[in-house]
């Protein structure tokens, strides 16, 4: 066990969320301090199987299949693959990044009063009842719909608008726009995005993962499973996203060009469990910030979501109910129980 003195004191104009002061009022009990239990545990770095998108607009039907069955077998081996080749410009996600970094900079005071983009912002975990359910984190959780609203930039609303009162093309409605883009085009998603995920239930997800030197083994993020059909994600070079694979945690290795694409609840459910939704979680950078952006599919509340094959691993359920059950539970015990509850 080791915690360093807690020597960050928040200003009125910085940035930073008062992660130490939320996290400090867990961490008295001392066997709750480790976050990570296995912290003398190696983990083994991979590279997350690689998908040329490309070849799924190929001419070639077999290089078309072939790339198809790697992302199969990439989604039930894994729950996660990597994409190359996947039509957005790393010109528009460098500007992505950049309108991100901005966004975090404005003052915490800001960022946690103003109604700023409906509310969406969160930090810490203000529910954790002990050191292992905290994150030390910061995010925007934005649904798309409310990022074209005037109302949802309250006294930001700069962030929305130019000096010339043109719409800025940039800040979050460029991230939305690049995510929607790619998920219209890469192929992987194509059916899922017209046919059952809208653009009025996805959600984009703004993370911020503050240096930490407080506490080594500190959690970015919790260990979870996404509750939605597929997430897109793009990370920067500094690394901390781990998944599960065959019962050991493994940190994926970052590639710049790449976006990552992993496998939610509910695509689990719908492939019978053919294609596995993974736990995975960040864990936070003694010397460097990080920040990350995830897209994530949805389908509207009312969706039935039930598997084509049969016998049926789960019953048949709406995203809503799948919804209130986690929030329900997370309530009740601090964390997600997730799809084994509708087992059938
Ligand atoms: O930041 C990351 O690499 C992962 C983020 C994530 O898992 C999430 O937002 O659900
Ligand atoms: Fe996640």
């Amino acid at each position: 066990m080791y915690l360093r003195p807690i020597t960050e004191k928040m200003t009125d104009t910085t940035s930073h969320p008062p992660l130490v002061d939320q996290y400090g009022s867990l961490s008295h009990n001392a066997s709750q301090i480790q976050c990570d239990g296995n912290r003398s545990q190696v983990i083994e770095e991979c590279e997350l199987p690689l998908i040329d998108l490309s070849y799924l607009r190929s001419q070639d039907e077999k290089k078309r299949q072939a790339c198809a069955a790697a992302i199969a077998s990439a989604s039930s081996e894994w729950g996660f693959f990597q994409v190359v080749n996947h039509g957005i410009s790393p010109n528009l996600l460098g500007e992505m990044r950049k309108e991100q970094m901005k966004l975090f900079e404005l003052p915490f005071k800001n960022k946690a009063s103003c109604g700023l983009l409906n509310d969406s912002y969160r930090w810490g975990n203000p529910r954790a009842t002990s050191a292992k359910q905290f994150s030390w984190s910061e995010a925007f959780h934005i649904p798309l719909t409310m990022i074209s609203e005037e109302a949802c930039y309250g006294e930001l609303s700069s962030l929305r608008y130019g000096s010339d009162g043109e719409i800025r093309n940039s800040n979050v409605q460029t991230c939305s726009n690049s995510c929607r883009r790619f998920s219209r085009e890469s192929g992987t998603s194509r059916r899922v995005f017209g046919e059952v995920c809208n653009e009025s239930t996805c959600f984009l997800r703004l993370n911020r993962y503050p240096q930490c030197s407080i506490q080594p083994e500190m959690f970015g993020l919790v260990p979870h499973t996404d509750s939605d059909f597929l997430t897109i994600l793009y990370q920067d070079q500094v690394g901390g996203l781990q998944l599960m694979k065959d019962s050991k945690w493994v940190a994926v290795k970052p590639n710049p060009q790449a976006l990552i694409v992993n496998i939610g609840d509910l695509f689990q459910a719908w492939s019978n469990d053919i294609y596995k939704s993974v736990e995975h979680k960040v864990m936070a950078n003694e010397k460097v910030e990080r920040y990350s952006i995830a897209y994530f599919l949805c389908p509207s509340y009312d969706s039935l979501v039930g598997s084509c094959m049969e016998p049926s691993v789960y019953k048949k359920f709406t995203f809503g109910e799948f919804r209130k059950q986690v929030q329900e539970d997370v309530k009740k015990t601090g964390h997600k129980v997730g799809l084994p509850r509708f087992l059938l």
